[in-house]
């Protein structure tokens, strides 16, 4: 039997999934409902505006991380999440697939503070920022305030900046 490495080795090197979470706080005010964000100081997604998350750690349950995620970016203790979306983004500039778990922060308390990885800021929900979050925001935002979970995929084009190809439908995590 003849191997062809050739082939083999112009193969595409398979991507292992990672999961991630991404958490989101609102707030009502007298001008209308806020949500809290984040903009990111270092690592992967640096100078954008987004929820607060990160990697899911060996051994821990994704809930906990997506808190433990807030607590350290935000200074903010949620006591009650509700997971409102599964997002699935593939981008040449990410070693994994992104399995990306989105809660709403639905009871918590503290005051958000700035910390090494982010700086938060409430925006007024019918203003935010999309020019300066990831692409895919402007996307499933929109369902995210309208109360609505969802699920998606997101294959970024070589830049990892601009969408390529995309899928998303509403879906149910009870
Ligand atoms: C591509 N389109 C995207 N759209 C919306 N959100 C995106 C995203 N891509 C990544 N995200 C979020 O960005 C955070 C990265 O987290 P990231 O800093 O890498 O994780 P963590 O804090 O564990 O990092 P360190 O281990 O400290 O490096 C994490 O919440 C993740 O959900």
């Amino acid at each position: 039997m003849t191997q062809d490495h050739g082939t083999v080795a112009a193969l595409p090197q398979e991507k292992q999934p990672q999961d991630l979470t991404l958490v989101f706080c609102r707030r009502r005010t007298a001008d209308g409902p806020e949500i809290l964000l984040g903009l990111k100081k270092k690592g992967f997604g640096t100078g954008k505006w987004n929820g607060f998350g990160g990697k899911v750690e060996a051994g821990e349950s994704i809930e906990v991380a997506a808190k433990r995620e807030l607590l350290e970016e935000a200074g903010v203790t949620a006591t009650k999440v509700a997971k409102r979306g599964h997002l699935t983004f593939v981008l040449d500039s990410y070693e994994h697939i992104m399995k990306v778990h989105l809660y709403e922060a639905v009871e918590w308390h503290g005051e958000p503070t700035e910390s090494d990885e982010m700086a938060p800021r409430w925006y007024r929900e019918d203003a935010l920022p999309f020019e300066l979050m990831w692409a895919d925001d402007a996307h499933w935002m929109p369902l995210f305030l309208a109360g609505k979970s969802f699920e998606g995929e997101f294959i970024f084009k070589p830049d990892s900046v601009s969408i390529d190809t995309h899928w998303l439908r509403e879906a149910s995590f009870e």
